[in-house]
């Protein structure tokens, strides 16, 4: 062993000769570069000369302006290849590869060592591979075989084989520190140890110890949807980002980073995921949370609630005398149902019910809402709604023009040009001078017309109107909206089922909060789709590829949104129903809805039930909490038991968990976190635990994910994990009722080598039937 061991460390020397030539070689042709780009930019005015006078010297300058434009272009993006390749070389001198299989071809008698790494090296001569990209077709056999017959495909067809033995290797700073032939050693040795590190305030590749069912993941290519659904910590995010890494390599020549895009769960799992895919020498994709595309949408309109205000609502609000109604009108608006009754009101108002607004001028109407509705629907109504209603802003924007020209004979016209200010009639001089072509000192020739400033006085004034009937102001989609609920009994028209029993309660609770200028959470998305289905639907066309992670916070009627708006998009979506915590989740137990969005033959579906997060302790203790247990399979990695202990008041909660923080802080444990119910309750922890040394506290504007103790609600702290979890009260008290119990997981779920939960009184009936030690 000691002289295989040898032989490989040579090995390993040798390859890194060969990446310093390369980074050598690359180094001087970037500085090239780069003085090539610089050059290029200081000197391009010298090499294009600029000539207007005829329209020959006028093409010949454009023609030269470009011809130095794509020069600069292409040296930047060689400049961009060229670093890129770069960093992915200097990674490679620490961690050159992490795999290897020896692999026999069907056809072929010898065996080939193949060395598996982040990215692709070949000799000097280009001939030779020396390590090869994990993406590439014949890396799939080290994920998915263990030694025996094995196959991989490859774009020219399938190529079988056997996989002779399978090596796993620890390569740090250049220097082999294990290796392990998988088919001798019993469990994943690197696993473990990966594992069984502390985290940093990053998520890391985790591309040497890909599991098989994630490879599946990552490399599954047919249909227009992925589901993955997977137990906490079973490396969904993961799966994903080594896909979108994956799908990076593999389409390399049509689909870049800004083509993708991430939804993820808050703005702090962005900053989480940051790194993962630059560590694979992949630019980051686009990320974005959902609440982030609504206030984009509807800033200007409303001020929508945020997602988590809603959830501190369900989760605090219970003795509000109308959080009965609030929930079922959450749980009926995030269906599929509500999403087709909209659109089938929507088509309803081709024939009747828009309404618009009135448009005035100075305190007069130039046309009154009733007469805009005639137009409207006297219009032809063979034409699309969208072009009636673009017929109907044209034939606005007639009567503009004559109220224009009728204004500015009127007396306000000229009282406002007698109150202009010299600065201000001296602007309005100089734009008319100039449009009549006066320049520089001729401008004093220019004398005004009393007749061009009038106009232009009317025209200003009127330009804000303008502005608004362009931008389809007159349609008063709040209006539109709100008549949805007026009635309860006008639903029947535009759905072919019964409306929820408490649906008159829902209409008169959202014409309220309507009416206060309030758009919940749960009419965000409903109220954008209206105004869409209105007003034209926004696409983007230019994304090929949606991730949306914790997919089971999304509502059906979100993911047909979604849908509409990227409608050239692959879409790859990872959940668990066990933390499902908004309040419309709460009766779906699987992805079945979300298999209709595409159809069956579109839709994949795969199930992750390893989970790598936590030690085996922790995972026993938490999937007993949820139903399904046996669907959740704990990685053999042992650690200490979640430990449960029962206070009496909350004093001495507080002196107990100071000193356990200090206990965990001498294990050398980086990542702390006090997760509690909600917002409101970490609010009283901080407080009350402030005295701990840079503790801190994480809200929903959080933006950056910090290493160190952090008081968290639960909700926060999803798809982030933490070397030490407290659980701050896991009392009857706070987690009485049943709907908290995937509140209550997710929680347990994060840590990944320590839980310890503390009870004020009485623990949760969750906790009846798991035992921790107490
Ligand atoms: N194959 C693997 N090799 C190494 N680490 C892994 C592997 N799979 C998962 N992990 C680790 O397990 C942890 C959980 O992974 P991840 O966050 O992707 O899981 P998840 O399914 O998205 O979890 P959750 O649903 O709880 O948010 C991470 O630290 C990740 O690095």
């Amino acid at each position: 062993m000691d002289m295989e061991l040898r032989q490989e460390q040579e090995r390993v020397n040798s390859v890194k000769e060969t990446i310093t030539e390369q980074i050598n070689r690359l180094e001087a042709e970037t500085s090239k570069r780069r003085m090539e780009v610089v050059n290029i930019r200081k000197h391009f005015w010298d090499e294009v000369k600029v000539n207007l006078d005829t329209f020959d010297d006028y093409l010949e300058t454009i023609i030269g302006l470009r011809q130095e434009a794509q020069a600069l272009s292409v040296s930047q993006s060689t400049h961009r290849h060229a670093s890129k390749r770069l960093s992915a070389l200097r990674r490679m001198q620490e961690v050159p590869y992490f795999g290897r299989i020896d692999f026999i071809e069907e056809g072929i008698s010898t065996t080939e060592r193949i060395y598996i790494g982040t990215s692709t090296l070949t000799d000097t001569s280009g001939e030779n591979i020396l390590i090869y990209d994990w993406r590439s077709p014949v890396s799939s056999v080290y994920y998915d075989y263990q030694p025996g017959p094995a196959k991989y495909t490859t774009p020219g067809g399938t190529i079988h084989g056997i996989l002779e033995k399978k090596w796993q290797y620890l390569i740090r700073g250049g220097i082999i520190q294990s290796m392990f032939d998988t088919s001798i050693t019993i469990g994943d040795e690197i696993l473990q140890q990966v594992l069984g590190k502390g985290t940093d305030k990053h998520m890391h590749s985790i591309v040497a110890t890909i599991q098989q069912e994630q490879n599946q993941i990552i490399r599954h290519d047919r249909g227009r949807m992925l589901i993955v659904h997977g137990a906490a910590g079973s490396g969904k995010t993961s799966a994903a980002l080594q896909r979108i890494a994956y799908l990076l390599y593999k389409y390399r020549d049509m689909l870049n980073a800004d083509q993708i895009i991430l939804f993820s769960p808050n703005s702090m799992f962005n900053s989480y995921v940051s790194n993962v895919l630059p560590e694979l020498g992949e630019e980051n994709m686009q990320q974005v949370t959902f609440q982030e595309y609504l206030d984009h949408r509807l800033k200007n309109e409303f001020e929508v609630e945020n997602p988590y205000n809603q959830l501190e609502y369900v989760l605090t609000a219970v003795d509000n005398p109308l959080y009965k109604t609030r929930i079922a009108s959450i749980r009926f608006k995030a269906s599929t149902r509500f999403f087709e009754a909209i659109k089938s009101y929507r088509e309803s108002l081709e024939s009747s019910g828009m309404v618009f607004r009135g448009i005035s001028f100075r305190g007069n109407k130039i046309v009154t809402a009733k007469q805009i509705t005639d137009k409207f629907y006297s219009s032809d109504t063979s034409l699309r709604f969208h072009n009636r209603l673009e017929k109907l802003k044209d034939w606005l924007i007639k009567q503009l023009d004559e109220v224009e020209k009728l204004e500015r004979t009127k007396p306000w016209v000229q009282e406002e040009i007698d109150l202009l200010s010299n600065e201000a009639y001296h602007k309005l001089f100089t734009y008319l001078a100039e449009k009549r072509g006066f320049k520089g000192e001729s401008i004093h020739d220019y004398e005004i017309e009393p007749e061009e400033l009038a106009r232009l006085i009317v025209r200003l004034k009127l330009k804000p109107l303008r502005k608004q009937i362009k931008a389809f102001r007159f349609v008063n989609i709040k209006g539109i909206y709100k008549q949805f609920f007026t009635d309860p009994i006008l639903i029947k028209q535009w759905m072919d089922r019964e409306a929820p029993e408490e649906w008159p309660a829902i209409c008169l609770l959202t014409v309220k909060m309507l009416n206060e200028g309030k758009l919940l959470y749960e009419d965000a998305t409903p109220f954008l789709l209206m105004k869409e289905l209105i007003q034209g639907f926004q696409t983007n066309s230019s994304i090929k590829h949606v991730v949306v992670d914790e997919a089971q916070d999304y509502s059906p009627f979100q993911f047909e949104f979604l849908k509409r708006l990227f409608p050239s998009a692959r879409m790859t979506v990872l959940g668990d129903f066990n933390q499902a915590i908004f309040a419309h989740a709460s009766e779906m137990v699987d992805f079945h809805t979300l298999s209709g969005l595409y159809g069956p033959d579109e839709t994949a579906a795969i199930n992750l039930t390893r989970s790598y997060r936590s030690t085996k302790p922790i995972v026993e203790f938490t999937r007993g909490l949820v139903p399904n247990r046996e669907r959740i399979i704990a990685f053999e990695r042992d650690g200490e038991k979640p430990i449960l202990t029962q206070l009496s008041n909350r004093d001495e909660l507080h002196r107990s968990i100071a000193s356990k923080i200090a206990d965990l802080r001498k294990r050398q444990y980086s990542t702390i976190a006090i997760i509690c119910k909600s917002a409101a309750e970490s609010n009283v922890a901080y407080k009350s635990l402030s005295d701990i040394e840079e503790i801190k506290l994480v809200k929903s504007g959080t933006i950056e994910y910090e290493q160190g103790i952090v008081v968290i609600p639960a909700y926060l702290a999803k798809g982030i994990e933490f070397d030490a979890v407290i659980i701050y009260d896991a009392s009857a008290e706070v987690y009485g009722n049943e709907s908290l119990r995937r509140l209550f997981y997710t929680a347990c779920t994060r840590a990944m080598h320590h839980l310890q939960l503390y009870s004020v009184g009485e623990p949760s009936h969750f906790l009846r039937d798991v035992a921790p030690e107490m």
